[in-house]
């Protein structure tokens, strides 16, 4: 189930909803390259934890980061389709501003992100040398 599935009505059952929205995410990661760059980062970090032995309240942090970056990904996606959709790609600037407010949300994202990963990875790898 992916973009060839032609479906315009509701779906039917919880079953039909995840197929959607799981559908939704594999065309995501196919389609946009910076959701790659944001999985592939991480990944990195996620493997960094698992090297580092980081305790659970690490853990939980790293996690949020790394979702808010992708949820914000997403969000960003859908807004750059919609106003694609509406716009007909024709410029206005209102969809500028969307759009620049959607890449906005994803920068924040990606520097609290970054903050997370300085507050717990700096000190240990700083313990190494
Ligand atoms: N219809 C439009 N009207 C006005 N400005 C637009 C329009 N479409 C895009 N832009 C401007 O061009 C920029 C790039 O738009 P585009 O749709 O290519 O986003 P993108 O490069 O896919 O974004 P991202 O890098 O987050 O994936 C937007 O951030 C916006 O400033």
């Amino acid at each position: 189930m992916g973009l060839k599935d032609r479906q315009t009505t509701k779906n039917h059952n919880l079953g039909q909803s995840m197929r959607h929205a799981v559908a939704g995410l594999v065309e995501v990661v196919r389609l946009e390259r910076n959701m790659r760059w944001h999985l592939l980062a991480g990944l990195l970090v996620l493997g960094c934890g698992w090297w580092l032995h980081l305790d659970r309240g690490d853990w939980l942090w790293l996690v949020l980061a790394i979702f808010m970056v992708i949820q914000s990904e997403l969000a960003n996606t859908v807004v750059e389709n919609v106003v694609d959709l509406l716009t007909a790609h024709h410029y206005t600037v209102a969809a500028k501003y969307a759009k620049d407010l959607a890449a906005a949300a994803v920068l924040v994202a990606a520097l609290f992100a970054i903050i997370v990963g300085l507050v717990i990875f700096l000190p240990k790898l700083l313990a190494l040398i």
